[in-house]
C-alpha cells in the first residue's frame, strides 16, 4: 500500500544573510508522510530547527532570511500561494522547545484555539471540544477540577501538554514539533512521548529531536541531516538497521554509544562537523 505524502520540500533552501551568509540547507528534497511521526535528526548546526521552520513559513517573521525552492501541502505550495502566512501556520501547526501558555485560565488556554477555529455553535459545544482536545493529550484528567485555574500553575510537562492541546484546538493537519522534551524532567518527558504515540495515527507529525533513543521509539520515519543536506531518510527500522549511507552509520553509532554512556550530546558531533560530508568513515569496529 503507497503511503500518502502529506507535506514535500522541493530543492529547499535557506540562507541566513547577516554580517556572513550561513547556507544553512542547501536543496533539500524530502517527503513527510501522512499520519506518520518523522523524526528530524543530525548533529547540532545541521539544518534540523531551520528546516523544521521552513515548514509553515517561520521565517517569514524573521528579516536577513531566503528561502529558496518550495514546500507543498498535499501538493500545493505554500510559498507560491495567496493564501495568508497565519492560515497556512493554523494548518500547519508548530509546537516550540520551551511552552508558553497564554496568561489565561487552562480552560481558556484551549478555548482560545478553538474560538480560532471557530467551528462552535454553543457554550457546551465548547465546552465539549476543550474536553475533547485536553483528553487528547492526556490531561484531562489531571485538569477536569480546575479549569478555571491559571495555566502558568501547571508543571511544565503539563504546560506541554496544554500547549499540544491548543495546536490541535485549531484542527491543524500537520504538527511541527521541536525538541519538545527537552526542556522535561524524565517523567514529563515520558507523558509527552505518550501523547504524541497516541496522536501520530491522526496527525501528521514532524518532530526534531537530539536523541536517537527517541527517535527509534517514537517516529516511524528517520530524516537525517548533516551540514544543511539531506543524507537519507527511510522508515525507522531500516534507518536503524540498515542505513545505506556511511555518513548514516557512523552517525547513528556514535550516538548509540553516547546514548549507552547516560549522555544524549553527540560525542561525534565535533569530529562529524570537521568531516566533509561525502568522506569514508572507518568501518564499524
Ligand atoms: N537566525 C540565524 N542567523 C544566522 N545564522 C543562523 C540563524 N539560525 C541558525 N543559524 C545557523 O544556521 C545553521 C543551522 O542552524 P539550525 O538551528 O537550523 O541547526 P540545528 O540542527 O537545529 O542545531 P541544534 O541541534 O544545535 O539546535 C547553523 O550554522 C546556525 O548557526
Amino acid at each position: 500500500m503507497s503511503q500518502q505524502i502529506a507535506l514535500r520540500t522541493d530543492d529547499l533552501a535557506v540562507t541566513y544573510t547577516g554580517n556572513r551568509n550561513v547556507e544553512a540547507l542547501k536543496g533539500v528534497d524530502v517527503e513527510f508522510p501522512e499520519n506518520r511521526l518523522t523524526a528530524i535528526i543530525g548533529p547540532s548546526g545541521c539544518g534540523k530547527s531551520t528546516l523544521l521552520k521552513s515548514l509553515n513559513r517561520l521565517h517569514d517573521i524573521q528579516s536577513n532570511v531566503d528561502v529558496s525552492g518550495d514546500v507543498l501541502l498535499e501538493g500545493r505550495s505554500i510559498y507560491d500561494t495567496d493564501e495568508p502566512a497565519p492560515e497556512i501556520r493554523r494548518r500547519i501547526g508548530y509546537v516550540p522547545q520551551t511552552p508558553t501558555p497564554l496568561p489565561l485560565s487552562i480552560y481558556e488556554n484551549v478555548a482560545y484555539g478553538v474560538k480560532i477555529h471557530g467551528d462552535y455553535e454553543s457554550k457546551s459545544d465548547l465546552d465539549d471540544l476543550v474536553e475533547s482536545y485536553l483528553r487528547k493529550v492526556n490531561l484531562w484528567e489531571e485538569v477536569r477540577d480546575r479549569l478555571e485555574t491559571p495555566a502558568a500553575e501547571l508543571s511544565t510537562g503539563q504546560i506541554q501538554r496544554l500547549c499540544l492541546a491548543r495546536s490541535l484546538a485549531v484542527e491543524p493537519d500537520v504538527l511541527l514539533c521541536d525538541e519538545v522534551t527537552s526542556a522535561l524532567d524524565p517523567i514529563s518527558a515520558e507523558r509527552v512521548e505518550e501523547t504524541l504515540e497516541s496522536l501520530k495515527t491522526e496527525y501528521t507529525i514532524v518532530m526534531v529531536t537530539h536523541s536517537m533513543d527517541q527517535a527509534r521509539r517514537l517516529a516511524d520515519e528517520v530524516v537525517f541531516l548533516y551540514l544543511g543536506e539531506l543524507v537519507e531518510s527511510n522508515d525507522t527500522r531500516s534507518f536503524f538497521e540498515n542505513p545505506q549511507r556511511e555518513r548514516t552509520r557512523s552517525f547513528v553509532r556514535g550516538h548509540t554509544i553516547a546514548e549507552t554512556d547516560g549522555d544524549e550530546t553527540n560525542e561525534n558531533d565535533a569530529e562529524a562537523e570537521s568531516e566533509p560530508a561525502d568522506e569514508p568513515v572507518p568501518a564499524e569496529r
